[in-house]
C-alpha cells in the first residue's frame, strides 16, 4: 500500500489527469466511486431496514445518486434527500438523472431507528462551515445515533487540515478514492471518519508519481528501506554512538530514558553526559550505558574529540537557561563530514531555552555541514518557539509543522495525538497509529532516544524522526493500560523485531 496523501487541491489535479488521460471520464470516476460505496454498504450493513442517502449539490453528491441508484437496484429500501440541484450539464447532474428514485428536500429529513446514513452532502469540496439543512441533518442523525457511512470525508470535515467546519457527521465508516487526505488522519477528523477504506476508482499510480505529493502518512513503507540492521562485521561504535544530556542531581531520571532508548532502538554506545553533582545518582542506575562528567563546553568539545558520538540528545530534564543554549550550539558548530557528528535530538528543556534566541538556533542548524537538527515540542513547547505560527488559525497542524520546520532549517516533530513530522526539504508525515496510554510523564524523553538511536546508525534525518514516532506509537498501543515511559524501551523490542523481519508494515 502507498502512503501518499494527497491534498483536496491534488486529489482535483489526480481526476483532471485521470480524465485528460483518456482511460476515464469524470462520470466514469463517478460511477466507479458510487460502485465501490454501495458495495461496501451491502456488505457491512446487509440487515439495515432503510438507507437513507443525503445528496449535496457537487460531485459527492454525484457519487450519492450513483449510490442510490445501486442500492435500490439491488433490492434495499432507499431514501434519497437532495440538498441543492446539481449543475446542469456537469457530472452529478448525469447521475442524478440516471437516478429514477423520488427526490426529497434534505430540509424535511426523517428517519427511522435501526437505517443506516449515507452521508453524500460535502467532500473535498467544502469551502465553508455547514449551515442551513445540513447542519439540521447533522444534528437529526447524531441525535438518533445512527450508523453513518461518509463518501469521502464525513461532511464538515475539511479534507486538508482535518478540522470540522460548523459541524460534521461521525462516520462509522468513511469510504475514500485513489488515497487519503490529510483531513483523514489529522485530528478531530480522524475521529469522525471511524474505519476508512480506500477504493480504487482507476487513478493509476503513475497519476499520483505525475503530482508528485509531499505529504505522507506515517507507516513502515516509508522509511523501512532506511532502517538499520547491523553488519555481519559489526562492532559496538560501528552501530553507532548516542550521548544524551543529563539535567542535575534531582533530574536525572528523563535522560536515563532516552538513554535507556536509544540502546534499544540499536545504537552500540549511548553514554549519559552528567553534571560533575548528578555522577554519583546516574551511577547508581546505569548498567550497560556509558557514564561521562560534562560540566563545560570544553567538555563536549574533549568528549567528541575522543569518543566520537555521532548523535546527542538535549533537552530531558535538563534546566532551562545559557547552558543548554550553549551546549546545543557547541553540538551544531561540529561537522558532519567524515564521521563526525550526525545530528541532535532537541527536545524539552532544550527548545524551550531559545525561546528568546530562536534565530541563533536555526542559524547554526542552516549551516553548510552542520549536524542535523531534530526538534520534538508538544504543543506547549510549539507555541513557545514558533508563537505566530502557532496562532495562526489559517493553518493546519500539518501547514504549522511544515513552516516551522522551513524557518528552523530543523526536522520538526510537532507532537500530540496526531504528531506530524516535517523535514525542511518540505516532506511531511502524519502519525495515526498512537494510542492515549502515551499520554504520560516522560513518554516524550523515550522518544527523543529512540530517534537518536536510530540517527546514530546512519538512518537520514527526516526517516529515523518518522521511525521514531511509529516505533514509540507502536509500542505504547500495544502495551495499553498501566503503560509507564519506563516500560516503553523494552516494548519498542516486538515491534523492532518485527520490522527487521518484515512482517508489519
Ligand atoms: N471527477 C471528480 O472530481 C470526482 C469526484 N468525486 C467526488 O466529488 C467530491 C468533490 O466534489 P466537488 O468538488 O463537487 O465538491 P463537493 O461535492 O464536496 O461540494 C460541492 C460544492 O458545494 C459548495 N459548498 C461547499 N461547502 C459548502 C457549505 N458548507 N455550504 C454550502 N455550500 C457548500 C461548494 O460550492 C462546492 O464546490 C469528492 O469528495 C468525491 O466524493 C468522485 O466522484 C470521484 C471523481
Ligand atoms: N492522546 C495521545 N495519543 C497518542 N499519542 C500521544 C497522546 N498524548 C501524547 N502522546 C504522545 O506521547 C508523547 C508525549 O511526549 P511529551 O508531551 O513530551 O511528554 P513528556 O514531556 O512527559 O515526556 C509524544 O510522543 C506524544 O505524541
Ligand atoms: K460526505
Amino acid at each position: 500500500m502507498r502512503n501518499e496523501l494527497l491534498s483536496t487541491a491534488e486529489m482535483a489535479e489526480a481526476d483532471r489527469l485521470t480524465i485528460a488521460a483518456g482511460s476515464l471520464d469524470g462520470y466514469g470516476l463517478m460511477q466507479r466511486a458510487g460502485e465501490a460505496v454501495a458495495a461496501l454498504v451491502l456488505a457491512r450493513h446487509p440487515g439495515a431496514k432503510r438507507v437513507h442517502i443525503l445528496c449535496g449539490p457537487g460531485n459527492n453528491g454525484g457519487d450519492g445518486y450513483v449510490v442510490a441508484r445501486l442500492l435500490a437496484e439491488a433490492g434495499v429500501d432507499v431514501a434519497l434527500w437532495a440538498s441543492g440541484e446539481p449543475r446542469a450539464g456537469g457530472d452529478a447532474a448525469l447521475a442524478a438523472a440516471a437516478c429514477t428514485l423520488e427526490r426529497r428536500p434534505l430540509s424535511t429529513l426523517t428517519a427511522e431507528a435501526g437505517s443506516l446514513v449515507v452521508d453524500a452532502i460535502y467532500g473535498a469540496g467544502l469551502s465553508k462551515p455547514l449551515t442551513g439543512d445540513a447542519k439540521a441533518a447533522v444534528d437529526i442523525v447524531t441525535g438518533m445515533n445512527l450508523p453513518v457511512v461518509a463518501i469521502d470525508l464525513p461532511s464538515g470535515i475539511s479534507g486538508d487540515s482535518g478540522e470540522v467546519l460548523g459541524s460534521a457527521f461521525r462516520a462509522a465508516l468513511t469510504v475514500t478514492f485513489a488515497r487519503k487526505k490529510p483531513g483523514h488522519l489529522l485530528l478531530p477528523g480522524r475521529e469522525r471518519c471511524g474505519e476508512i477504506v480506500l477504493a480504487d476508482i482507476g487513478i493509476r499510480d503513475e497519476i499520483i508519481d505525475q503530482i508528485a505529493p509531499r505529504t505522507f502518512e506515517n507507516r513502515p513503507g516509508l522509511w523501512i528501506a532506511n532502517l538499520p540492521a547491523p553488519a555481519v562485521d559489526a562492532h559496538k561504535y560501528k552501530r553507532g554512538h548516542t550521548s544524551v544530556f543529563s539535567g542535575g542531581p534531582s533530574a536525572t531520571g528523563a535522560a536515563r530514558l532516552s538513554a535507556l532508548a536509544a540502546a534499544r532502538s540499536g545504537a552500540g554506545a549511548v553514554t549519559v553526559l552528567s553534571p560533575a553533582n548528578a555522577m554519583q545518582v546516574n551511577a547508581a542506575h546505569l548498567t550497560s550505558i556509558m557514564l561521562r562528567k560534562v560540566d563545560a563546553i570544553e567538555d563536549v568539545d574533549d568528549l567528541i574529540g575522543d569518543r566520537r558520538p555521532s548523535t546527542f540528545v538535549l533537552g530531558p530534564g535538563f534546566g532551562i537557561g545559557d547552558k543548554a543554549r550553549d551546549f546545543t550550539l557547541a553540538v551544531l558548530a561540529k561537522d558532519r563530514q567524515d564521521g563526525g557528528v550526525e545530528g541532535l535530538v532537541l527536545d524539552a528543556d532544550g527548545i524551550t531555552s531559545f525561546r528568546n534566541a530562536a534565530s541563533t538556533l536555526y542559524e547554526a542548524a542552516g549551516r553548510p555541514d552542520a549536524p542535523a537538527l531534530i526538534m520534538t515540542p508538544h504543543e506547549g513547547e510549539f507555541g513557545r518557539l514558533f508563537a505566530d505560527i502557532a496562532g495562526n488559525k489559517a493553518l493546519s497542524k500539518l501547514a504549522k509543522a511544515r513552516e516551522a520546520a522551513q524557518r528552523a532549517n530543523a526536522v520538526i516533530v510537532y507532537k500530540g495525538a496526531d504528531s506530524v513530522i516535517a523535514s525542511p526539504d518540505g516532506r511531511a508525515a502524519i502519525n495515526s497509529n498512537g494510542a492515549p496510554w502515551l499520554a504520560t510523564a516522560g513518554s516524550g524523553d523515550v522518544l527523543a532516544g529512540i530517534i537518536a538511536g536510530l540517527l546514530a546508525q546512519g538512518m537520514p534525518a527526516f526517516e529515523a524522526t518518522c521511525a521514531g514516532v511509529w516505533i514509540h506509537a507502536e509500542a505504547g498501543s500495544r502495551f495499553g493500560p498501566g503503560l509507564i515511559a519506563e516500560d516503553l524501551p523494552l516494548a519498542i523490542v516486538p515491534v523492532l523485531r518485527q520490522l527487521v523481519e518484515n512482517t508489519v508494515r
